[in-house]
């Protein structure tokens, strides 16, 4: 029990820190008013005027005050002898933040957490205290400071944090928030990886997976503001409604340019369907070696020579001579480039003929060469232009083709399943699914470079082909990824069974580690998903919790499975916190007139995400990625036989709920939970 004095002396420290805190408030606003006094008209041009006037823009809105969030949430006292290893002297106390706060004079009043120094918070322990003699954190309601809790870090063991419990048992409302108050050390070891470091990540559910890819976008561009500047940072997920679930996040840490894709946007929205056992065939990276094949075989003979006439005179170079000139090309570079540099090279050796006649022919001489109509006929005959397109709608359309470009990589029965059942009358009349777009940029690839961007990270990625994967590491070839999933969670056909295969296909070096607590799921509920572990994912162990949460977990045997689930969601709304109610998506509509009919106010989530509502009806197939307070599961077993692997939709269906989940059920449940 504290006594009176330490009550008085707690009570003075939390003035001094809400005094600071004011400080701090009153610091960025006059950093921002400076920033909103400067004005772009200094510009040359107005091409420079524009770049700037954005430049100022975001930097206005990156030292906004959001009232809502602490401005601060550690402080670190060091120890008077601690050396910082930089050769600069270290502040006996730092606070941490969101962001750097200075006042006039250029003293830090609040320093970025991503700053080298501010690592200590996340890291220090009793065993290496890396210079802090204690670390101070702070409570927070809206944005309003409520108190503190101090660790010295003498040596002696620390007890679980009563703010990080908190923090973590707080009622999940809206979109996802940031983690930055209380990253883990073993999180933090992920987020503060060096840029050049490709990071794979399997962690079972709720282990923060997403909030550290973000937590580490953000962590990079503080970093390396400038090359991350110009080269890019792009979030890929699996699809809008997760996109927008986590859109808030990096704005929140004041990074307000980093790009969200799924897949569909990088590689074109797809609009055509197949089964899915074709799907996966595509997916196949034997694939990329087939796309190779097909590609180069439109390289031809020569049917003739090439003969340049110039004003009276004529250069031959006999077909001969072309044909070595070509196969020294083939394979050396991309399939574009290897029409130009053909060019050149025919262009060179007809100046190589006019110099031993005694010309003395120029630079212009060759380009006009190179340019003319005689070398462009040779160059498009052996060397046809051809697009991704063209190419693949010949391989899926033309048998014998196909036959060619896969000996000795697919057998008879695979090129058979990829062959269009009637293939499209012209390129431009064909519909292209999901993995043929993988396919087209594969080829588009093949015939000139993609463009890498300095990092991406890419959420959900144990459900990717390995055609994808590659298309992905195309966009990140000079640069580096961070790579999230869980091999559990994996439901596509053709979703990768090890991160290490994952890694080859992205061609990238990378760690793969491993994060095991989870933050979300209550321990009653994840010891019950988990018991599907052993037969989706039987070399992965189970998972932890922090959260005891006793009392999460209701399965109920029902007669109507509809009325039901909207007893429970009444039971739910009368508590705290977002509600979503999952169900195979075959349910959905009909699950939804229910709720409309029994007047409970509902949205339907879509691919393209949700506004608003506090109860949300989500299908099944969406729910990956997305957490809710509480969760309603009506009937498990539709959800299982939905699809090839509906155990593994199950395991990510049960594992949404951060507060309670109830499973309604009337058919039997499967094996493992029954
Ligand atoms: N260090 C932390 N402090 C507080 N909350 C955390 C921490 N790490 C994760 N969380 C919270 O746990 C929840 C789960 O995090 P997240 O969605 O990133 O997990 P995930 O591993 O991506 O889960 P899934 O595999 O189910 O998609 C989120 O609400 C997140 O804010």
């Amino acid at each position: 029990m504290p006594g009176e004095a330490d009550v008085v002396d707690a009570q003075q420290v939390l003035e001094a820190e809400r005094a600071h805190l004011k400080g701090a408030r009153e610091a960025l606003r006059r950093m921002r008013e400076h920033a909103e006094s400067l004005s772009a008209d200094a510009a040359g041009d107005w091409v420079s005027k524009q770049v700037l006037e954005s430049l100022l823009d975001q930097r206005v809105r990156a030292l906004a005050d959001h009232p809502d969030t602490p401005l601060f949430f550690g402080r670190l006292d060091h120890r008077a002898d601690a050396d910082p290893g930089t050769g600069e002297d270290l502040p006996q106390a730092v606070h941490v933040g969101r962001r750097h706060v200075h006042d006039e004079e250029g003293l830090a009043l609040v320093l970025d957490w991503r700053a080298p120094v501010a690592r200590a918070f996340y890291q220090a322990g009793p065993r290496e205290p890396m210079g802090v003699a204690r670390r101070r954190r702070f409570g927070f309601d809206r944005g309003e400071l409520t108190g503190f809790e101090d660790e010295p870090l003498d040596g002696r063991e620390l007890g679980p944090s009563r703010l990080l419990t908190e923090e973590v048992e707080r009622p999940r409302t809206g979109p996802m928030r940031d983690i930055v108050a209380t990253i883990q050390p073993e999180q933090d070891v992920i987020v503060r990886a060096a840029l050049p470091d490709t990071v794979c990540v399997q962690g079972a559910p709720g282990t923060g997976k997403t909030a550290v890819g973000l937590h580490r976008a953000a962590y990079l561009l503080f970093t390396h503001r400038e090359r991350l500047g110009r080269s890019g940072v792009l979030i890929v997920g699996p699809n809008r409604a997760f996109l927008s679930y986590i859109a808030s996040v990096l704005p929140a840490l004041g990074e307000v340019r980093v790009d969200q894709a799924t897949v569909d946007d990088l590689l074109g929205v797809p609009t055509g369907t197949e089964p899915l056992s074709t799907a996966a065939l595509k997916g196949d990276v034997r694939l990329a070696a087939v796309l190779r094949k097909a590609l180069w075989m439109h390289l031809d003979k020569p049917e003739t020579g090439l003969l340049f006439v110039k004003g009276g005179s004529r250069y031959r170079i006999p077909a001969d001579e072309i044909r070595e000139l070509v196969s020294s090309l083939r394979g050396t570079t991309r399939y574009a480039a290897g029409r130009n540099t053909l060019a050149q090279r025919l262009a060179h050796r007809v100046l190589v003929q006019m110099e031993q006649r005694g010309e003395a022919p120029d630079d212009r001489v060759h380009d006009a060469v190179a340019r003319s109509k005689a070398v462009k006929a040779v160059v498009d005959q052996v060397w046809p232009k051809v697009t991704p397109q063209q190419v693949l709608h010949r391989l899926l359309g033309d048998a014998e083709f196909l036959a060619r470009a896969a000996k000795g990589l697919l057998d008879e029965e695979e090129q058979a399943a990829l062959l269009w059942a009637k293939a499209p009358r012209s390129v431009r009349s064909a519909r292209w699914t999901s993995a043929d777009l993988a396919l087209l940029d594969e080829l588009a690839d093949l015939i000139e470079r993609t463009g890498s961007l300095g990092h991406l990270v890419v959420d959900e990625a144990q459900d990717l082909s390995p055609m994808q994967l590659r298309a992905l590491g195309r966009r990140c070839a000079t640069g580096s990824a961070t790579v999230l999933g869980d091999l559990a969670q994996g439901t596509t056909p053709w979703a990768v069974r090890s991160w290490r295969d994952v890694l080859v296909h992205l061609g990238k070096e990378g760690e793969v580690t491993e994060l095991t607590l989870g933050f979300r799921v209550p321990r009653e509920v994840l010891e019950y998903a988990a018991r599907l572990l052993p037969s989706v994912a039987p070399g992965l162990a189970a998972p932890q919790s922090l959260r005891a949460g006793t009392g999460a977990l209701s399965v109920r045997r029902v007669r109507d499975v509809h009325d039901a689930a909207v007893t429970a969601v009444l039971e739910a709304q009368a508590r705290d916190g977002s509600i979503g109610v999952v169900v195979a998506d075959g349910r959905l509509a009909d699950l939804a007139a229910v709720l409309e009919g029994n007047g409970v106010d509902h949205a339907v989530l879509t691919p393209e995400g949700v506004e608003g509502e506090r109860v949300h009806l989500v299908p099944a197939s969406l729910a990956k990625g997305l957490e809710y307070d509480h969760v309603v599961v009506a009937e498990p077993a539709e959800i299982v036989e939905a699809e090839e692997r509906g155990l593994a939709r199950l395991y990510v269906v049960l594992t949404r709920a951060v507060t309670s989940l109830t499973v309604l059920h009337r058919a039997p449940l499967p094996g493992a939970l029954a």
